[in-house]
């Protein structure tokens, strides 16, 4: 929605309402789930143990801890990174070197900024997906047959010169605050992609050269900072915080608060990720499935709304420039091994997301080569 729409006669109809999101709405007192965020019975998180759509309590994500990523244990640490990425496609990192003062300002900021009136957030409303700054809500605003819970701010962080002028001057500090959190989680990310290579073979040791070492054009990569805010719900067992869905990108570095919300599919049952205080959940993106062939696979997560407790997240989403191709490493291909997925770039991905419903993995899906369709594919 423009700002413009906001405050006009046609804002107050109930699907304007809403498009002003959730936090918006609870503020405006609320007892019960409007219709429009009610999902239908099979999609709802639920109560019963029995369904495989309730989250089991007792799985917990592998911890890596980055601190031996830099000592003399690398060798296991690397062959850790590669089961956690191989069998959950979702860790947890400890000890990554950012510091708590750095991670505090970032919360800090998040929840300021969601503080800010909602005429103050409105001014960054916008459904132009390439705009530098993004406030909205739900999953995918405008495609949403049934909405959720979500309210988030969207920013676009390399290269920063060409961004931070359009991020929000206010709160007071918010630029300089997050933008040493996007640079420090930017150099966390590419360090996790070298060791990454490492685990998969296409690099060894420190060898930086090679024509198949993305890490160069990784360094001129996109990066994209999303805030998450999801307040109290008055009934959250008819709806999420988010669906399912995989995340677009090589890794995404996500810090969460204190309160439960994230779950991972992982052997056809949610499990609950518990929150370890100051740690980043990382997790493989769809374009890290397709550069390792498929042998790490982006994995679907979701979110639950809950009664309570607002729930704050900061995701950060990390690719190649927007206009670079994304291919399986030819490394990675062999007789025995033919090239899975198609080469895509960003165009082709928001040709897909802006013409339809973004459901669960279905844009990576739409990569996938089978023999019969590999040149139906290639040629797109
Ligand atoms: O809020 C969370 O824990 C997860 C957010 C998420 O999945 C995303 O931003 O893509
Ligand atoms: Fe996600």
């Amino acid at each position: 929605m423009t700002p413009a729409m906001v405050g006009s006669g046609e804002s107050n109809k109930p699907e304007n309402q809403y498009q002003k999101g959730v936090k918006h709405l609870v503020e405006n007192g609320l007892h019960s789930v409007p219709k429009k965020y009610i999902l239908p019975p099979s999609d709802r998180p639920g109560t019963n143990s029995e369904d495989s759509n309730v989250a089991k309590q007792n799985l917990e994500l592998p911890i890596i801890d980055y601190s031996e990523l830099l000592g003399p244990r690398r060798q296991q640490v690397l062959q850790s990174l590669a089961n956690a990425c191989e069998g959950y496609g979702f860790f947890q990192l400890i000890n990554h070197g950012i510091s708590d003062d750095v991670i505090s300002s970032m919360r800090d900021m998040s929840g300021k900024f969601f503080d800010l009136p909602f005429e103050e957030r409105e001014k960054y409303m916008t459904t132009d997906m390439s705009a530098p700054v993004r406030c909205g809500t739900s999953f995918s605003q405008t495609k949403d047959s049934v909405l959720c819970w979500r309210d988030f701010l969207k920013l676009l962080c390399h290269p920063l010169p060409d961004f931070l002028p359009h991020w929000p001057a206010s709160p007071l500090d918010f630029r300089k605050d997050v933008a040493t959190y996007a640079e420090k989680t930017r150099h966390l990310f590419l360090m996790l992609m070298e060791a990454i290579q490492e685990s998969l073979g296409i690099i060894e040791g420190k060898e930086t050269e090679g024509k198949d070492n993305i890490l160069r054009e990784l360094e001129d990569g996109s990066q994209m900072m999303v805030i998450n805010f999801y307040p109290p719900c008055p009934q959250p067992d008819l709806t999420l915080g988010m669906p399912p869905h995989s995340d677009y990108g090589f890794l995404t570095l996500l810090l969460q608060d204190q309160v439960e919300g994230l779950q991972v599919h992982f052997q056809d049952q949610w499990l609950t990720v518990q929150p370890i205080n100051n740690a980043f959940v990382v997790n493989v993106g769809d374009h890290l499935e397709i550069y390792s062939n498929g042998k790490y696979k982006s994995v679907l997560h979701r979110v639950m709304a809950n009664s309570k407790k607002n729930r704050t997240s900061v995701a950060s989403l990390h690719s190649l420039p927007f206009n670079c191709t994304v291919r399986p490493s030819p490394k990675l291909i062999d007789q025995h091994n033919p090239k899975r997925y198609a080469d895509t770039n960003f165009d082709t991905f928001l040709a897909y997301v802006t013409t339809r419903e973004p459901k669960r993995k279905d844009f990576l899906d739409s990569r996938k080569l089978t023999s019969v369709s590999v040149e139906e594919k290639e040629i797109k």
